[in-house]
């Protein structure tokens, strides 16, 4: 694969979460974890918060099993190389490069991710394209998936969410009370996330109008997480007493990141669907010395 010219690739973001794109359709390519965190460098690489790999489902082995229902897998890396089940705003690039690539149209298509498939709609035009993000996974009960999260000697009650992969919602009066975030944040009790975790600290702009800040793991503080978006909704909706499941009322949040806006409900049958924004904005070779 790294011939004298290179291996191509793609660079796109979804509201400033930004992507590393490696089209490696027969899965030839040997992704090193050192390798990935190369190709994010932001000094001596490309720069990226993660990579997403674009394999054929029926070309990778952890995705094989759902090649009837999803062409294409997001193998998808954090920036320090290391692997996520899933990554929203990276489905919403995932399908913009597909499209963008001939492979797919605009209107509906599935993708299969580590945290299974996901279907996809892609606006006309360039438009929004919307992921179904499956359903949260709450605590509820005796457990109320209360976790806490510190940073810089100050704690906070969190709420512990699953997207697929691990966050704890945090809701502050100011986002700046997080400060600088350049390390995780603390999660107690240590036993609470044993992969690790996505960290997401929330304020309220409005009915129904929520802002964060995240610390991503893997990547430190991001511009955007989507599954961190959906994470946060879910969590502002109980806070609120809305759970469609019982209501039988679908609930939309509008949630800012720092590089955006994105809009979440959650439907009456507990599916979660994200709408946003994705863009490609570049494309090159990637000197074969980065990939070694
Ligand atoms: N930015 C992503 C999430 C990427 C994975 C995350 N850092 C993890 O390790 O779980 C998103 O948009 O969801």
């Amino acid at each position: 694969m790294t011939s004298a010219q290179g291996v191509p690739f793609l660079k796109g973001h979804g509201t400033e979460n930004d992507f590393v794109i490696v089209p490696d359709p027969d899965g030839l390519l040997d992704l090193s974890p050192a390798a990935v965190a190369r190709l994010c460098d932001r000094r001596a690489g490309i720069g990226a918060d993660g990579i997403l790999r674009v394999v054929r489902s029926g070309a990778h082995p952890e995705a094989r099993a759902m090649a009837g229902d999803a062409e294409w897998f997001m193998d998808y890396r954090n920036a320090d190389g290391s692997v996520a089940e899933m990554c929203g705003n990276g489905a919403r690039v995932f399908a913009r490069y597909l499209e963008h690539a001939g492979l797919a149209g605009p209107g509906d298509l599935a993708i299969a991710t580590r945290a299974g498939v996901r279907q996809v709609h892609i606006a006309k035009e360039g438009g929004d394209i919307t992921v179904t993000m499956g359903s949260a996974q709450l605590s509820e009960g005796a457990d109320d998936g209360g976790v806490t999260v510190g940073v810089e000697g100050r704690t906070w009650p969190a709420r512990k969410v699953g997207m697929g992969n691990p966050h704890a919602v945090a809701f502050v009066a100011d986002l700046a009370e997080a400060g600088r975030l350049l390390e995780a944040p603390e999660t107690l009790p240590a036993t609470a996330y044993p992969d690790g975790v996505n960290v997401e600290f929330v304020v309220d702009r409005g009915p129904r109008h929520v802002a964060l800040r995240v610390h991503e793991r893997g990547a430190g503080e991001t511009r955007s997480c989507g599954t961190g978006a959906c994470a946060v909704m879910v969590a502002a909706a109980r806070r609120d007493g809305a759970d469609p499941r019982r209501d039988g009322v679908p609930a939309t949040y509008t949630v800012d990141v720092p590089g955006g806006r994105l809009v979440i409900t959650e439907r009456t049958d507990g599916e979660i669907e994200m709408t946003g924004p994705a863009e490609i904005v570049a494309e090159g070779r990637i000197d074969s010395g980065l990939l070694l």
